[in-house]
């Protein structure tokens, strides 16, 4: 690490800034020990000037207190240029949201030094077209990172919200999300009811927003967000509830199979997961559970329960893991999608999984052209290079930030340059801003919809809401094979939205889910 601080000119800290577990603060503020830890390593070691750039979600005026502890503990005549570069990609789909980000955030201080640094920065990002790098003040960067993730869950929370709305009206939330999300100001992402979200960001970040707001003595803003998360839990919750109603009020002793254990399709990643409360709930009125997931190892299932207050030899009378999802479905009373992996689902398959929800899917569906919104990444602009100036610096990377491990050749080059450089990047650069772009995509689903006729439509609603008949081609669950072990009746939950409950219906299951009125209803 010291070799690789000393060879770099600018450096991205991505260590992990998770939720505090005790003291002040306790499960609200951050944990920022290890961002600490590593801004004093790289003021020990630096002997030359460096740009540090704050890649972790982190409270807002962060990059203060790292400039304070940087220029407290630097070499004589060291200096160093704080920037903020927040992270928006997401676990599962890292590699197309670095190559084709919405935006690039760069956060810089008003100097001319500042404004050098961020430059340098922008040039990193050499396939990003202009336009899509914003620049701005250090605190609105390292705030919008907080806001976006607050403003993403809050939607989940409000449409989860609603599901339950539908559950007792007899509405459907898919149609709900469907209708709402054809309003531009509203937009389809982020509208899928679930069993509720997790990983390791949302909670964490809402958390870390409640908590600036509290220390700001904002206290209602506090307990708006703080909403946000209730929800979640009330969500993760109900689905417990519905379960033990329809299995006739009591689980006790019965066999309840949990498909799926990572907090989102396409990576191992369990943090937050909703199946951990699952498990929980289900465990407490006495039954048995079955765990198969695809990609997440059996340690990681038993340290994530152990961890959030289970104990291993009581889990183990209870609990099995399994490596075999029809072993894990034999004898259930019923099974739980906690996941929404592709291989659980039976509907139809779309260009991005079976669950899909994008505008490729709707445009495809009604027959427009699916490339409309593809900006090609050749096309990228942002390699102009001012006199005198390195054009893309050494640079290290220190943590994660579910860092992809196939990078841009630009980056890969970068990161392998091997050149020990004793100038200042701050004085090697350019001073002047590039210009601030507009910003934001102009999507033009709505105006492509509105060339489909009725039925073109109606054919979309079903893709939404049923799939549409074609049958995959993919190494998927036979449910009916599934159904041959399972004791009578059938229960599926359906958790995420990814199962065709009408073809489930004629090999005999009962299925219930999210937003959709079931039996309870
Ligand atoms: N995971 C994501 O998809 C994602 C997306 C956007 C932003 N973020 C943010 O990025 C940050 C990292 O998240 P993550 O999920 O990659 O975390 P992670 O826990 O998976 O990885 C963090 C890494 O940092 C290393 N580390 C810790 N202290 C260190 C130190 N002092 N020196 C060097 N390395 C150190 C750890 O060993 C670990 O490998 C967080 O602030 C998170 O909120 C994550
Ligand atoms: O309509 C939806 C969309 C997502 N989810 C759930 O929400 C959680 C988070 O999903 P997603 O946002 O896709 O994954 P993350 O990898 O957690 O990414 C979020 O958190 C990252 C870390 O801060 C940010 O960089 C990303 O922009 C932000 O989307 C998962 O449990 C999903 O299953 C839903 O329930 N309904």
């Amino acid at each position: 690490m010291a070799s690789a601080i000393t060879k770099a000119d600018l450096i991205f800290v991505c260590v992990n800034t998770p939720t505090k577990k005790s003291g002040i603060g306790k499960d609200y503020a951050c944990d920022l020990k290890y961002f600490e830890a590593a801004t004093r390593k790289i003021a020990e070691v630096a002997a030359n000037d460096k740009i540090i750039v704050e890649k972790s979600t982190v409270p807002c005026k962060t990059a203060q207190r790292m400039r304070e502890i940087l220029e407290a503990n630097c070499s004589p005549g060291v200096r160093f240029e704080v920037l903020s570069n927040p992270e928006f990609s997401s676990e599962g789909s890292a590699v197309s949201d670095l190559l084709n980000p919405d935006r690039v955030l760069i956060g810089s201080d008003t100097s001319a030094m500042g404004a050098s640094a961020a430059a340098c920065l922008s040039r990193v990002y050499s396939w990003v077209p202009r336009e899509r790098i914003i620049f701005m003040s250090l605190w609105s960067s390292e705030l919008s990172k907080l806001a976006a993730n607050a403003l993403l869950a809050q939607r989940i929370s409000s449409i989860n919200a609603l599901s339950a709305i539908c559950e007792a009206t007899g509405a459907n939330i898919n149609e709900i999300s469907y209708a709402c999300g054809l309003d531009r100001r509203i937009g389809y992402h982020m509208l899928k009811a679930s069993v509720g979200f997790g990983g390791s960001c949302f909670r964490k970040d809402i958390l870390s927003l409640v908590y600036l707001a509290e220390s700001l003595h904002l206290s209602e803003v506090a307990d708006y967000w703080r909403s946000v998360v209730a929800i979640n839990e009330y969500q993760k919750c109900r689905l417990t509830r519905r379960i033990i109603h329809c299995l006739f009020d009591t689980l006790t002793d019965k066999k309840i199979t949990i498909l799926g254990f990572s907090y989102k399709k396409d990576t191992s990643d369990t943090r937050e997961t909703p199946a951990i409360t699952l498990v929980q709930n289900i465990l407490a009125e006495r039954s048995k559970i079955s765990i198969y997931d695809p990609q997440v190892p059996e340690p990681q299932i038993w340290q994530e329960l152990v961890e959030n207050g289970g104990k291993l030899e009581e889990l183990k009378n209870r609990v099995t893991i399994h490596h075999d999802v029809y072993e894990a479905c034999d004898g259930s009373d019923a099974i739980i999608v906690a996941t929404e992996w592709d291989e659980f689902s039976n509907k139809a398959i779309t260009p991005n999984g079976p669950s899909a929800w994008t505008p490729s899917t709707i445009l495809r569906a009604v027959g427009a052209n699916g490339n409309r919104n593809h900006i090609p990444t050749s096309q990228a602009v942002c390699s102009e290079t001012a006199p005198g100036c390195v054009s893309v610096p050494a640079i290290s990377i220190f943590g994660g930030c579910g860092t992809p491990s196939r990078l841009p050749a630009s980056i890969d080059s970068v990161i392998c340059r091997d050149d020990s450089p004793s100038r200042s990047p701050m004085h090697s650069v350019g001073s002047r801003l590039p210009p601030c772009a507009p910003r934001g995509r102009q999507g033009s689903l709505v105006s492509s919809l509105s060339t489909g006729g009725a039925s073109e439509r109606a054919d979309t609603i079903a893709m939404f809401i049923g799939g549409d008949g074609e049958e995959n081609k993919m190494n998927r669950l036979d449910w009916g094979r599934v159904a041959l072990g399972m004791r009578k009746p059938m229960f599926v939950f359906d958790g995420r939205g990814i199962l065709d409950a009408d073809k489930l219906r004629k090999l005999g299951f009962r299925v219930e889910a999210i937003g959709v009125p079931g039996a309870g209803y």
